[in-house]
């Protein structure tokens, strides 16, 4: 797992690295200056580019410095920096660079409160203006010339953070950042990133590492944490010889209607490709020839309408239920039952959870370590209105441990809450994958993965995971923008037996 840490722990992290590595605090601008060079020559190798270094006079405008004297040691000519002197301050560090830079020949002016911004001629701009020292939202001259490098829609390089952007906590609004092409940040993603609404302002991403003491950050126990490719080759097992159909746990999906029967077959098959020993769907009769048709390994057990059907709950090791269910009576009936009858932790996916939204005595029902798997909508719809994903995280916090179960809240960095208080940001999965019927798949592989005996943690994780993996192994290699939620079924055998070979 890779820690995410708060501005503040990143201060931290770095004074701690200086203090104990130790290293110099130049040298660690240094340090991280060539990281961010290393990247940025492979990927605008062409030397002719004019480019424009916006520097403040913070650790961000020193990195600014340092950065572009090193991109002219790289024969980068065709380079200035510009410096936005607003306040008197400067730091240390920014000085000892303005001293270097000024020793070479790189155009370099300084922009002043009062100042018309200059003309800008450049292909590319690195924003160096202000990093993770943001303390308050962009106003006057700052936000004059965010405004106006914004306007010019430049490809924008920034360094560590966009100019404006807070790494932590909410978002600003639209317009309150500069807006950048691709954001070179130091050591690792900060949180916001992973959430939409940096969408608006950061078109990719990627962490340089500047070698900050990874055992001084885990010892800050950050309650955020992205899971990687590691920790999941950690929780899948390689099955053993003599297993049997018996050892990978019998499941139940209960869903799908006569016209949303899609989602019954979509969550059934993946439950069957993720490796439960055993599937049945609990569909109405309307959908039977469609399921035998569609997955000859599930079994059925037929409901009607207006009779709860004979389930003997406890047979199965896991249960997943709402795909499609709809929200009539007959549903809630269902839902009750389940919910009160079966002793282990459920999945709840879709309608499950619509049904669940405002029914706050069967919302405290709920067997200890369920699932729930809302996407944004079904969550404002259980737990309230949100007007920010900073808001829903706080949220998911609290209601995961409140209620004591898993909620697994879909987006591109599918989010799992723990009632232990983690929040683990999942790093697979594409906008390829954006298409309806996905989320059906996703809850067949986790109750597929609690029917083979993984705990609800290992079963959320890994399940989101590797649903995410098997559409980013179909999608990207061609670049695909769509892939089906039948296809990411079909692949998941292919996907696990990769994350599970040491
Ligand atoms: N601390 C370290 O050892 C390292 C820091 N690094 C760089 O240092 C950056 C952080 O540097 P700083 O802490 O100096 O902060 P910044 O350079 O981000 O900002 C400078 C100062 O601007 C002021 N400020 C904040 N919000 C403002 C606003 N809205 N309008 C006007 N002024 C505002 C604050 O006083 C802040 O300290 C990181 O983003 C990274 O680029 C890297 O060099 C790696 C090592
Ligand atoms: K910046």
């Amino acid at each position: 797992m890779l820690p995410l840490l708060t501005a503040q722990q990143i201060r931290e992290a770095d004074a701690y690295t200086i203090a104990h590595e130790p290293i110099s605090s130049v040298n660690l601008m240094e340090r991280a200056s060539k990281a961010f060079v290393s990247w940025f020559v492979n990927h605008f190798p062409d030397k002719r580019d004019t480019i424009s270094v916006y520097c403040g006079t913070g650790n961000n405008g020193g990195d600014g410095l340092a950065i572009a004297r090193l991109l002219f040691e790289h024969d980068y000519r065709r380079i200035n920096v510009k410096i936005a002197r607003y306040t008197a301050r400067s730091t240390a560090d920014f000085d000892v660079n303005l001293q270097r830079l000024q020793a070479m020949q790189i155009p370099l002016i300084e922009l002043s409160e009062s100042e018309t911004l200059p003309q800008e001629n450049a292909d590319i701009l690195i924003d160096a203006l202000l990093g993770s020292g943001l303390n308050k939202p962009l106003d006057g001259s700052f936000r004059a010339l965010v405004d106006h490098l914004n306007s010019l829609s430049k490809c924008v390089v920034a360094v560590d953070v966009p100019t404006g952007f807070y790494t932590d906590g909410e978002v600003e609004l639209e317009g309150a950042a500069l807006k950048s092409n691709l954001v070179i940040t130091f050591q690792q993603a900060k949180i916001n990133f992973l959430l939409p609404e940096s969408g608006a302002y950061i078109n990719c991403w990627e962490a340089v590492n500047i070698g900050l003491d990874t055992e001084f950050i885990s010892s800050l126990q950050s309650p955020y944490q992205m899971v990687e490719d590691k920790d999941i080759h950690g929780i899948l097992k390689p099955r053993t010889r003599f297993s049997h159909k018996g050892t990978f746990g019998h499941s139940l999906i209960i869903a799908g209607q006569a016209k949303t029967m899609g989602a019954a077959l979509l969550s059934s098959s993946a439950c069957v490709y993720a490796g439960a020993g055993l599937t049945t769907a609990c569909v109405p009769e309307a959908g039977l020839t469609a399921l035998n048709s569609y997955q000859a390994e599930v079994m059925a057990i037929v409901r009607n309408e207006y009779q709860l059907p004979d389930l003997e709950l406890e047979k199965f090791k896991a249960i997943a239920i709402g795909p499609g269910l709809g929200t009539g009576d007959d549903a809630l009936a269902l839902l009750q039952h389940v919910i009160t009858d079966y002793q282990k932790p459920l999945v709840i996916d879709a309608d499950g959870l619509n049904l669940l939204a405002g029914n706050t005595i069967l919302v405290n029902q709920l067997p200890a370590k369920s699932i729930i798997t809302p996407h944004m909508k079904e969550f404002d719809r259980l737990f309230g209105h949100h007007t920010s994903w900073w808001q829903r995280l706080q949220t998911m916090w609290q209601k995961a441990s409140e209620l004591n179960i898993y909620i697994v809240l879909k987006n591109s960095y599918t989010i799992t809450g723990t009632p232990e208080g983690q929040l683990y940001f999942n790093s697979s999965s594409n906008a390829a994958m954006a298409v309806g019927g996905m989320g059906d798949v996703l809850t067949g592989v986790i109750t597929a993965l609690l029917a083979q005996g993984y705990s609800p943690l290992e079963a959320c994780l890994a399940g989101v995971y590797l649903h995410g993996r098997a559409g980013d192994e179909l999608a990207l290699p061609d670049k695909l923008n769509v892939v089906l939620p039948g296809q990411v079924a079909a692949r998941v055998p292919a996907t696990m037996a990769k994350l599970t070979q040491k």
